[in-house]
Formats: structure tokens, sequence, C-alpha cells
């Protein structure tokens, strides 16, 4: 689910093209193959709807209707240099406030690290016939020791997106990170996610407490998990079943705000998202040593 303003765009295009939306430069896909978004603005994805989804979507919804897309993002993001809640934001160096990569000297870096509010540059599109191949880098160097890059591939089954973290010091550095994935869905509070039971878990609404998943998970108020765990999920939400695949990966983060909601998210459509995130946390920290590199990715399809 997107706002009318970035679905106006895309109809928009036919191609690729590059725009500006909610004061952000934005690179844009609508091509045989589906539909693509992102914004510069933390090389952070916004929308993706691959043309199988679009033309199943066809007469059972309003024309311009984005809500067929397997993202989904605010229709009110805060003002530069805010950050855009939706889409794939881009949790680096640091996951929330496990700030081990910070370099400053009181460790007082933002909430979920630098990338997000950074201006990220494509270095490359490379295009076929079946989707397109994107390959970002920040503008500015981002951590003394640590460099990351990020990689989109988007076609009409899967969208898959990497960010690599290149160590390219001389000491070794302990980080972890998050793709931070806002899944669009017809109602958060009647998800099912699948493949945890038995997992352990944090909850942060707990004070961290330690639990056990029982059964599958059905999300039906706020939620705010870290499971250790790298299986393949299932996102069922009743009308679609999307599997989450992950990479580099032993934490999934499963968070909804519940009934009290960021300022920048409106009652009216924040039951359409469940955030399931593929993180390296608290529990999963990576130690990264000179010459050495993370690959930390999740990978979207079908259920
Ligand atoms: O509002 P943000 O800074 O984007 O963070 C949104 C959420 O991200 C993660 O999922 C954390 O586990 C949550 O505790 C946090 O509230």
């Amino acid at each position: 689910m997107i706002p009318a303003s970035l679905r106006t765009l895309l109809d928009e295009t036919t191609g690729q093209r590059r725009a500006e939306w909610a004061g952000r430069e934005v690179w844009l896909a609508n091509e045989a193959w589906g539909e693509l978004a992102l914004s510069l603005q933390g090389g952070q994805l916004l929308h993706y709807l691959p043309s199988p989804d679009a033309a199943t979507a066809e007469g059972s919804r309003p024309a311009g209707d984005g809500s067929s897309g397997w993202l989904w993002v605010t229709p009110t993001p805060q003002a530069l240099p805010g950050t855009i809640r939706g889409g794939i934001p881009l949790c680096w160096p640091w996951f929330a406030d496990d700030r081990y990569a910070d370099e400053s000297e009181d460790h007082s870096g933002p909430f979920h690290g630098t990338a997000r509010q950074a201006q990220w540059r494509l270095d490359a599109v490379d295009e076929h016939e079946e989707g397109v191949e994107l390959h970002l880098s920040p503008e500015q160097r981002l951590h003394q020791q640590l460099a990351p890059r990020l990689v989109v591939q988007a076609n009409a089954n899967r969208l898959h997106v990497e960010l690599i973290t290149e160590h390219t010091g001389e000491t070794p550095v302990k980080m972890s990170g998050a793709l931070h994935t806002y899944l669009a869905v017809a109602d958060t509070f009647v998800c099912r996610l699948e493949g945890l039971p038995g997992t352990r878990y944090l909850d942060k609404l707990a004070g961290f407490a330690e639990g056990e998943q029982q059964g599958e998970l059905g999300v039906r108020g706020g939620i705010d998990r870290i499971y250790h765990s790298n299986a393949e999920l299932v996102l069922d939400d009743g009308e679609r079943r999307l599997r989450i695949a992950r990479q580099g990966s032993d934490s999934a983060v499963v968070w909804h705000p519940g009934e009290t909601l960021p300022a920048d998210t409106p009652g009216e459509v924040a039951r359409r998202f469940l955030c399931v995130e593929a993180a390296n946390t608290r529990l999963d920290p990576v130690w990264l040593v000179p010459g050495a590199q993370h690959l930390l990715g999740t990978t979207l399809s079908r259920g």
C-alpha cells in the first residue's frame, strides 16, 4: 500500500526514470515484469509490485489503487532530514539502540544507525528483459572502517535485497543492523506469521523478557519481538501469502506499534502493515575483521 501521490508518479512512468516524491529523489520503474520505487534518501525501497499480482488485482480494485504492492509506505512522511516510514529502511551499522559500531564519542548516534538518513547514489542499473538489478552506495563515508553497499534485484516473481558491509579498516568492529521491511497487509491484526513455533524470542514490550513461541504466531495487537531464528517465514494476511527468506540473519524482528502510533502514521492506514525484519541484533551481532564482509539479505516471493 503506497500513498496516492507515489501511485500517480508510477502511473506516469513508462520504463524507468527519476522523479521527486515527498522532497526526496526517487527512482521509479514501470516495466513488463512489474513496478519498483526507491528513495535515494536511505537507499530505501518504497514499492514493489510484480506484474502477475497487478493483473490479478485488476477489476477487483479501483483504478490507480496501489494496494496490491507488497510494501507499505506512510502517506505522511516526515519532512527532510527526517526519514520515511515504510518500504525497506536500512538500519546500519546498528539496530535500534545497540550502538556497537557508533564511532561518536558519547555513542549518541541515531536510533537504527546513520544509513537511513544518508543520501545514497545509484551506481549501476542492470536491466534485462526479466527484471532489473540496482547497485547503490552512500554518497558520503558513513563509518571509518565499514563501507556498505546495496544490491536490489526485482522481477515478476521475487524481490531480493542485499546489504553488504565491507571492512576496509585495521581493527575488528562489532555491528548489527536490519532490513526493516514494512509488508503491506489487508489487516495487521488478522495476520499469521508461520515458521516460528518453538523459537525463543526476546519481548521488547516486556523489558526484553525471554519467551518461546507456542504454535504459529497470530498478530492481534502491538508487538515488538526479536525471534532467534534463521528459518524461512510465511506471512498470511488472509488474502495473500508472502514467503520471507533471510540471509546472514539469525534475528527475525516482528514489529507493529499497535494503538500507540508514531506521529507520521495516520490511524486509517496503521493496520495495513506488519514489519518482519531480516536483522542482526543483540542475539546475533556480527564481528567483522579487516578485509572481511558481511551480507544481510532478504528475499520476498509468493508463499
Ligand atoms: O520508529 P523507528 O525508529 O523506525 O523504529 C521502529 C521500530 O523498529 C524496530 O522494529 C524496533 O524493534 C522497534 O522497537 C521500533 O519501534
